[in-house]
């Protein structure tokens, strides 16, 4: 158990810290469609830049690693309970060493365990079947995206597309209709797994289950087949781009999977996962506990830091014709409301992230540091201590901003913060709270935490630790932390026009196809 217990840390640092190749490549064929200069090619820019970083740090390609879901099977006769306490065992190790984030929280407590063990997690999975190895199959699913999974019950009225009915035809509009409502919330570009079929649960089970399948693979059954190449082609068309910023590449991949219903349902369950899409698996010897095989990882290998140079003169042109603007904290009103829509920021100084737990706590508590001017990170980060009792971040991309939609405003306007970051914008509470207040909601790039971590010189203090690593209030001193105004203190929006502009195209999809 021993060397099976090794096994699984290795595949669990290798699936956090690694990429895989089909997913490499499908990164690849989207950089190669976006026009150079456009803000998709440089945000694809800076995650291809984060993928390697990641390769070279061994550290998670973003903090958020997800909820650990293993799938096995196993020969008859293999000790499962035994495979569940080693995975557990890996699992809490590979936290310590800062390969995971402490993810698993109580949900009634807000208590986090620290070791990514507790009710329900890791969800470990087992079948048994006739073949003489173990299978093991492991995919970190973060937050963002599982937020914009999506079930559709049919028939039903969606927007833009109008009634999806009980054929395959309505499963089309379904399908077009969850890459529109994701929108950049989830990193896009992404991939979705669809399961047409069975009931609520087993219905989402299958979606997953599409994830498990190769990039690259084609689908044996003729109809379905037609549909996932219907989807990747015509989902392209949406607009939404990478993060939502508008571009050519919205979806990386659409696998699609089906099982009988009973007569009453029909549910299109789809689940969403973000370009940071972090699965691997491998095959293992029963008796020895060593790994024979790795999964995903046939053919060529993109190693993205043979094109970081050529990038780097190309992004730098552009930026040439982007206003570029240096703020430190404390900010001005006055400075906030000179930055416009489409303005890139470069940030050096002292930052704050605050993400659920204080945004929840600072609606009915006092701030513990003077907030006046300040910024304020949507970021949970994976941090580590070293024998000095320092505090160092291991990765520190942004969370999805939304969720706190309905603090924000009220909360900048209390405590006169000048400029929040994260990523997938906000709502309109909080532009206008940010034209009454003058403030400003900077975009930063989903997923790519080994470049934000970079940027990251210094951890000068912490507050609120008992909501646990990723919900505390950490300070942070930056160097050149880059993010793009996607709102403004003049009413305007990017995610608001991007909404707007990709649900005029999905109205476009309206006619039957199949
Ligand atoms: O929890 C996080 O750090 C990020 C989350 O995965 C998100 O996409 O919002
Ligand atoms: S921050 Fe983005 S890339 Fe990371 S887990 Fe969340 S959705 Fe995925």
């Amino acid at each position: 158990m021993e060397q099976f217990q090794k096994s699984m840390y290795d595949l669990i640092v290798e699936t956090s810290t690694n990429l895989p190749k089909d997913v490499r490549r499908a990164i690849k064929a989207a950089k190669e469609r976006e026009s150079a200069g456009t803000r998709s090619a440089m945000s694809l820019a800076t995650i291809t830049n984060n993928i390697s970083m990641a390769d070279d740090n061994v550290s998670p390609i973003c903090q958020d690693t997800g909820l650990p879901t293993f799938k096995i099977k196993t020969p008859v006769g293999v000790n499962q309970l035994k495979l569940k306490e080693a995975i557990k065992n890996a699992i809490a190790e590979a936290t310590k060493d800062s390969k995971l984030r402490p993810n698993s929280v109580d949900s009634l407590t807000g208590a986090n365990s620290g070791d990514n063990l507790g009710g329900g997690t890791p969800v470990i999975k087992f079948d048994q079947w006739e073949e003489d190895y173990i299978d093991v199959r492991l995919i970190l699913k973060g937050g963002g995206c599982e937020n914009k999974n999506i079930q559709y019950s049919l028939p039903a009225e969606l927007d833009g597309l109008g009634r999806a009915g009980r054929d395959l035809d309505g499963i089309r509009k379904c399908i077009m209709h969850s890459v529109y409502q994701a929108q950049g919330q989830g990193c896009s570009a992404g991939f979705i797994g669809v399961g047409i079929g069975g009931d609520r649960s087993s219905g989402y089970d299958l979606a997953k289950e599409q994830l498990f399948r190769s990039v690259d693979d084609v689908n044996p059954n003729e109809d379905l087949r037609k549909l996932e190449e219907y989807i990747l082609e015509n989902a392209n068309e949406l607009g939404i781009g990478t993060m939502g910023f508008g571009g050519e590449t919205t979806l990386l991949g659409c696998k699609v999977g089906v099982m009988n219903r009973i007569p009453a349902s029909f549910f299109v369950s789809v689940a969403y996962n973000c370009w940071a899409y972090r699965r691997l698996g491998v095959k293992v010897n029963p008796d020895t506990g060593e790994i024979n095989e790795w999964h995903y990882q046939d053919g060529e290998k993109i190693n993205f830091a043979d094109e970081a140079a050529q990038e780097t003169a190309a992004t730098t042109e552009a930026e040439q014709e982007t206003k570029v603007v240096t703020l430190q904290a404390p900010i001005t009103e006055e400075q906030i409301r000179e930055l416009k829509v489409g303005d890139v920021v470069q940030i050096n100084g002292r930052m704050y992230t605050g993400r659920d737990a204080i945004h929840h706590h600072l609606m009915e508590n006092d701030a513990p540091v003077d907030l006046n001017g300040q910024v304020i990170y949507h970021c949970g980060p994976v941090m580590m201590k070293d024998d000095q009792e320092k505090w160092h971040v291991k990765a520190a991309g942004p969370t999805t901003s939304i969720r706190e939609e309905p603090y924000q405003g009220d909360i900048m306007k209390k405590f006169g913060i000048r400029a929040v970051i994260g990523k997938g914008g906000m709502g309109p509470k909080t532009l206008k709270a940010l034209e009454e207040h003058g403030g400003v909601y900077l975009n930063a790039i989903g997923g790519a935490a080994q470049y934000y971590a970079d940027c990251i010189k210094e951890v000068e203090g912490v507050d609120l630790m008992n909501f646990g690593i990723p919900e505390a209030m950490w300070h942070l001193r930056v160097e050149g932390f880059t993010a793009v105004v996607t709102m403004d203190s003049h009413g305007n929006s990017l995610h608001r026009d991007v909404d707007k502009s990709s649900l005029e195209k999905l109205s476009k999809f309206k006619e039957r196809v199949f």
